[in-house]
């Protein structure tokens, strides 16, 4: 079990990117949900011993992630949301030479780990074909294969679907699926898809602080009965925000379908619908963005 207690961080610049966090993470896949700027990269570079928080603690079965750095890192395998590769190395080059560098010194130990990766990334066939020709979904299963490097308890994977065709993007999911079986597994992402089908357990959160955490299937019940839908005219949407508790306005076929959470039927035309995740977390950021104002 990881262990986030009271993290906070403030940049040089005075952005307090993150505020008290504090989260429990289980084995298994845990989807950090939030907006762009919600903090998400700092508390995963926080985890990843990349930088120092101003106060707060990490622990991974009771053991301190901050105090011993260079141990950590030998815990953990990292996906960051910007994953530079040299474009004319071939993939097996590259992580035979990752590999080194985890400390993988004996040559024969490192070629079979760096097959059995590829292999488990689906990329063993195209293994001497160079990184700079890979699409980003190949990337991405690449950088999953580096992360993996050195067995780590702990992965951390950084908005890793942005940018994939939704057949690499489900090759992918199914990938962290599988090692979210045995191992901590944090996916930072905006998009709620990601966790919906994914994460048995997930947080949200906005401006450095985390607004929910728990089960997406108990966090959706919580709005059951609460969640209303209509189609509005466009140039009616304002109004209806003004008026109402707006969590999502949608173009379906061209039509403007509004969800609005209230206890009761708004008004004529609305007709209670199942909610959804997206209904929970637009929800919350438009308690936190009400609380805030
Ligand atoms: N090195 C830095 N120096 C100053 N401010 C920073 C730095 N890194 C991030 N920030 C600011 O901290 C806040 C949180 O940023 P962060 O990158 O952690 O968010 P995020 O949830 O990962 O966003 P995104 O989805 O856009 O990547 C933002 O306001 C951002 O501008």
């Amino acid at each position: 079990m990881l262990a986030i207690r009271d993290l906070s961080k403030t940049y040089p610049n005075g952005v307090r990117a993150l505020k008290q966090v504090s989260l429990d993470i289980p084995v298994g896949m845990f989807g950090l949900l939030g907006p762009n700027g919600a903090g998400k990269s700092s508390l995963m570079r926080t985890i990843a011993t990349l930088q120092d928080p101003d106060s707060g603690s990490i622990t991974l079965d009771g053991r301190d992630l901050l105090a011993d750095k260079p141990a950590t890192r030998r815990l953990l395998g990292y996906l960051p949301q910007e994953f530079g590769v040299y474009p004319r190395v071939s993939a097996e080059t590259m992580l035979d030479h990752f590999a080194v560098l985890k400390g993988l010194v004996v040559r024969s130990e490192r070629r079979a780990v760096v097959e059995s990766l590829l292999r488990q990334v689906n990329l063993w066939e195209v293994r001497k074909q160079k990184l700079g020709t890979f699409s980003g979904g190949m990337r991405q299963r690449f950088g999953i294969a580096q992360a993996l490097l050195g067995d780590p308890k702990l992965i951390i994977v950084d908005e890793p679907t942005a940018g994939l065709d939704p057949e690499e993007r489900n090759r992918f999911l199914n990938l962290l699926a599988e090692i979210g079986e045995k191992v901590v597994v944090i996916l930072s992402t905006h998009i709620v898809e990601d966790v919906t089908d994914l994460c048995p357990r997930m947080a949200i959160i906005a401006q450095g602080q985390v607004l929910l955490s728990g089960q997406p299937g108990d966090t959706i019940a919580a709005l059951a009965g609460r969640v209303w839908r209509r189609e509005v005219p466009k140039a009616a949407l304002e109004e209806y925000r003004r008026r109402l508790v707006v969590l999502s306005t949608r173009l379906v076929g061209g039509r403007t379908i509004v969800h609005v959470l209230a206890d009761a039927r708004p008004e004529d035309g609305f007709v209670s619908v199942d909610p959804d995740l997206e209904d929970v977390y637009f929800g919350e950021l438009r308690r936190h963005a009400m609380r805030a104002a």
